[in-house]
């Protein structure tokens, strides 16, 4: 389980509160008007920001003073976070060995495994620039595949994409989290996609609310979603 206990970040004259705990494996949708703070509250979870008070807690281990690379959690971020000058393969290695050097054959092995699953079989040599947006997109899964953490932070990953390779997407995120046991939260400013996700933290008038029913707060949204999502 994730725990923000008592949790508050400071940015300048910007300040995020958060109390929620999150299971594990869960699907989580975090979504809010623009500048609410919902990718404060990812860096807040990855180690990107320090909160100024609370706690942040994996499975009963306190991760607030944790180094991002000492954290249980892989981040995907809207611009994919590929290397453009690295073919596919040497991307993938980089999440096996952030420092580089030559993967094993073992590693090989995995990262042709992760191309795979994610519908790139065979396109390890190709670039980035050489992939169209949503195999961009699949490269990035497989990233966080091989990162094998079980939490996953994705902050509108695949708003590039047009609806139907969107969800096709969304799917395939749940399917290879779903094989990894890893719980998500995913930053969207769609309410199509928070359907994708079981529970929604609703992130509003400076604070993260606890995770509900995605579908109950979207038939019965507070005044502050209402008016985000134009239901005023
Ligand atoms: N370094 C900083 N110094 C001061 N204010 C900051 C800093 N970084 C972010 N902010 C402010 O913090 C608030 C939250 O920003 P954040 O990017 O988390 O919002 P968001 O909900 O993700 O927005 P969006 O949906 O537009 O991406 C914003 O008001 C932003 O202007």
């Amino acid at each position: 389980m994730l725990e923000l206990k008592d949790l508050r970040i400071e940015a300048g004259d910007f300040a995020l509160e958060a109390d929620l705990d999150l299971a594990s494996g869960g699907r989580i949708a975090v979504i809010g008007p623009s500048g609410a703070g919902k990718s404060t509250l990812l860096d807040a979870i990855a180690g990107f920001r320090a909160p100024s008070r609370g706690q942040v807690i994996w499975n009963g281990r306190d991760i607030t003073d944790a180094p991002p690379a000492e954290r249980p959690v892989g981040v995907l971020f809207q611009d994919q976070n590929l290397f453009p000058h690295l073919d596919l393969d040497r991307n993938l290695a980089l999440a096996l060995r952030p420092s580089g050097g030559r993967p094993t054959k073992e590693e090989r092995a995995r990262i042709s495994d992760a191309l795979e699953r994610v519908g790139l079989a065979g396109l390890g040599a190709r670039k980035p620039g050489a992939l169209s947006g949503g195999q961009q997109s699949r490269a990035a899964l497989a990233r966080l595949l091989l990162q094998d953490r079980p939490v996953w932070l994705l902050d509108e990953p695949f708003a590039a994409l047009g609806p139907a390779l969107k969800r096709e997407m969304l799917a395939l995120l749940d399917e290879t989290a779903k094989a990894q046991g890893a719980l998500v939260l995913l930053v969207t400013h769609d309410p199509k996609d928070a359907r994708q996700m079981t529970e929604t933290v609703l992130v509003a008038d400076g604070r993260a609310e606890a995770p509900v029913e995605t579908e109950a707060l979207l038939a019965d949204p507070p005044p502050s979603l209402a008016a985000y999502l134009g239901q005023e």
